[in-house]
């Protein structure tokens, strides 16, 4: 029988040592599967709640063990008996049964362990995998990844101001070959800053964390990595930037705080951005490029670059189905990040990237930058079909993970393997040319 028999959780730790959940769902036949739950730092206001302890002599107040005990008492009495493979079913009940409209009673992690946990066992129970399972029989496309080669922000203890400098292999024929573009361009970035006497120490999604002199300085490196590892900026290989943009909101203002404290009033935000392109036209994506409480910003933004490049809403929309809806309403980018535990549940991320498709949006699958060994997006970036993830660098396990399950959806699916690169390519080659 498939139906669920019981749930178990665990406090484990993820890739920052912070505590999170781990949840596994065992099914009346005896099948279980096991989910991890990621956390995020540049965190959007509007997420769903991640329930902690409080508990200031344990993990400094980040236990999970209010999260773990929910899932073992009140979440396991309400779904036991329920079919795994009725995803909507138990997700709403999972809604239902925590009844705030944030996940703020039960904790999004608690929703989150258990929803995917059944999403994998369904999965399990029916000899599916998860990219099988969550999408169609069809479901082949393995998106482009976007690697996160240099870390700033909240992400690293260094002197840029910007989150994210990505790299996405989008000329390269198929997914394995874009993976070692990846890597190799990462080796000579890694040389590169060598060289110069900069640090190789990395930041959370494993990107490099130097001290640089500006935040214009990693993408001169990060060109001069792509054509030293043989591969042509623009073609081959273009860039991604997330500047978090939320994180250097302050009364109104952009502040450069870590780089040259300089200011930047929301209209000098949008100038620089254009000028930024116009000067790197290697870039094709820029997430966050305005502040969640900015809303006039991101209008202006997507008016002034959104024919132009993708622009794409972190923060903003938290994979919320009605925040993003109102979100398209008001013009807001042309793309959306979605990241599983910004919302909670599998059905209500689906939802989500069906809105993106329905409206022409595009729509990125995403780590957290407190991550696990869990790889179950990878199958969901395959599930969805939307062509693009972003799962962070090629040297940390947590990120690895994802890349490596990549590999063997890739082998699995064998001659009806496609790779997105050609597809992003050619969608933003012609706006670029
Ligand atoms: C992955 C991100 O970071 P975090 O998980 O810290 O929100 C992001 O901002 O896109
Ligand atoms: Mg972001």
């Amino acid at each position: 029988m498939s139906e669920i028999a019981r749930l178990d959780a665990l406090e484990i730790l993820d890739s920052r040592g912070n505590p999170t959940l781990a949840v596994t769902a065992t099914l009346g036949n005896g099948v279980k599967a096991t989910a991890k739950v990621p956390s995020g730092a540049s965190t959007g206001k509007r997420e769903a709640v991640e329930l902690r302890d409080d508990d200031l002599a344990r993990y400094n107040g980040k236990g999970v063990l209010k999260a773990r005990a929910h899932v073992e008492t009140e979440i396991q009495n309400r779904v036991r008996g329920f079919d795994a493979n009725d995803q909507a079913a138990l997700d709403k009940a999972l809604c239902d049964l925590d009844g705030t409209p944030n996940k703020a009673r039960l904790g999004a992690n608690a929703i989150l362990g258990v929803s995917l946990a059944v999403a994998r066992a369904s999965a399990a129970d029916r000899s599916l995998p998860l990219y099988a399972s969550l999408g169609n029989e069809s479901a082949n496309l393995i998106p482009a990844p976007w690697f996160n080669v240099l870390n700033g922000g909240r992400h690293a203890n260094n002197s840029v101001d910007f989150q994210e400098f990505m790299i996405s292999p989008v000329g390269a024929p198929n997914y394995s070959e874009g993976l070692r573009v990846a890597a190799e361009t990462f080796h000579a970035l890694k040389a590169i800053l060598q060289k110069r006497g900069y640090s190789t120490a990395v930041g959370d999604e494993g990107g490099f964390a130097p001290q640089l002199k500006s935040n214009e300085e990693p993408v001169e490196l990060i060109l001069e990595a792509i054509l030293k590892a043989g591969h042509q900026p623009g073609i081959d290989v273009v860039l991604v930037l997330d500047p978090a943009t939320s994180e250097l909101f302050e009364d109104g203002e952009y502040v450069f705080a870590k780089s040259d404290k300089s200011r930047k009033s929301p209209e000098q935000m949008i100038e620089y951005w254009t000028r930024l392109l116009d000067q790197y036209r290697e870039i094709w994506a820029l997430e966050d490029g305005a502040a969640e409480d900015d809303r006039s910003g991101w209008q202006q933004l997507t008016k002034a670059l959104g024919n132009r490049i993708q622009l794409i809403g972190d923060d903003n929309f938290v994979t919320n189905p009605k925040i993003f809806r109102q979100g398209i309403k008001d013009g807001i980018a042309n793309g959306i990040l979605i990241k599983l535990n910004q919302i909670g549940t599998v059905t209500e991320t689906l939802e989500c990237i069906q809105i993106a498709r329905e409206n022409g949006y595009g729509a990125v699958i995403s780590h957290r930058s407190g991550e696990t060994d869990d790889t179950s997006i990878a199958d969901l970036a395959v599930a969805a079909g939307m062509g693009q993830i972003k799962t962070g660098s090629v040297s940390r396990g947590e990120r690895i993970a994802k890349y490596n399950r990549f590999l063997e959806i890739e082998r699995e699916l064998g001659a009806r393997a496609r790779y997105a690169g050609a597809s992003v390519y050619e969608r933003w080659q012609a706006v670029k040319a």
